[in-house]
């Protein structure tokens, strides 16, 4: 059994080069992949894209840009278009705490329908204080159990902080780590911590501090054959 799971993140300007890095991705031996589809230009493509890609082992963002992401068009719009790809029923689909929050007629559907959400948040500056961040984890609560939190460290100390934040998620597979230099170590621990699956990119860093497919299945490779 392999020590973890890896999901790619993929990112592409439209909907035949993202299919086409999905298999790149799983050739190289992801288990899942993200589908940044925040990427891609016009909605058609992204509805075009998440058509191509294998949606049982696909998690769909359309990350907004307060979150951090790519998305051009309103608020609306994109609200609109989640609604669209989590009729999909993809493995799982992400979509932020605060788009929960704002929009209850999504949140409903989300539950109704039963599709599987993972609600994040990410922080791309620091690690705020633990009980903060639990705070949030009790918020997501409401909404699914799949949760996320990402937070960016600025330190070693920032990191082995965070960690413990799992205490406060349990039940919720979590998936909780940060970014930035500081943070890689969170990126391979997470893993060891219960996170269903940890991010990876296939060759170019989607977020700040990720490590390769490869370099993540060396890792946890050597740990498994001692
Ligand atoms: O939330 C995350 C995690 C991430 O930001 C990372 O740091 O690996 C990459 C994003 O694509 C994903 O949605």
């Amino acid at each position: 059994m392999p020590l973890a799971k890896i999901c790619a993140s993929i990112a592409a300007e439209n909907a035949n080069d993202l299919v086409a890095q999905a298999k790149n991705a799983f050739d190289l031996g992801a288990d899942f992949v993200e589908a940044r589809l925040d990427f891609i230009v016009t909605p058609e493509q992204v509805m075009q894209a998440a058509d191509g890609i294998d949606k049982d082992r696909a998690v769909f963002t359309l990350r907004s840009k307060s979150q951090g992401g790519r998305f051009s068009g309103t608020e609306e719009e994109r609200v609109r278009l989640l609604r669209k790809l989590a009729e999909k029923r993809p493995m799982l689909i992400d979509v932020e705490l605060e788009t929960l929050q704002a929009n209850d007629n999504l949140a409903d559907y989300l539950e109704l329908a039963s599709i599987p959400t993972l609600v994040s948040w990410h922080d791309f500056e620091k690690t705020p204080p633990n009980d903060e961040l639990a705070d949030i984890i009790m918020e997501m609560r409401l909404y699914s159990n799949y949760v996320k939190v990402v937070t960016t460290a600025r330190s070693v100390e920032d990191s082995v902080r965070l960690m413990s934040l799992y205490e406060s998620a349990i039940g919720l597979h979590p998936i909780i780590f940060a970014m930035g230099e500081a943070g890689v170590m969170t990126r391979v621990l997470c893993a060891l911590y219960g996170a269903p699956y940890t991010y990876a990119a296939v060759e170019k860093a989607v977020a700040p501090g990720q490590l390769t497919i490869a370099q993540m299945k060396q890792l946890y490779g050597s740990i498994r054959s001692r």
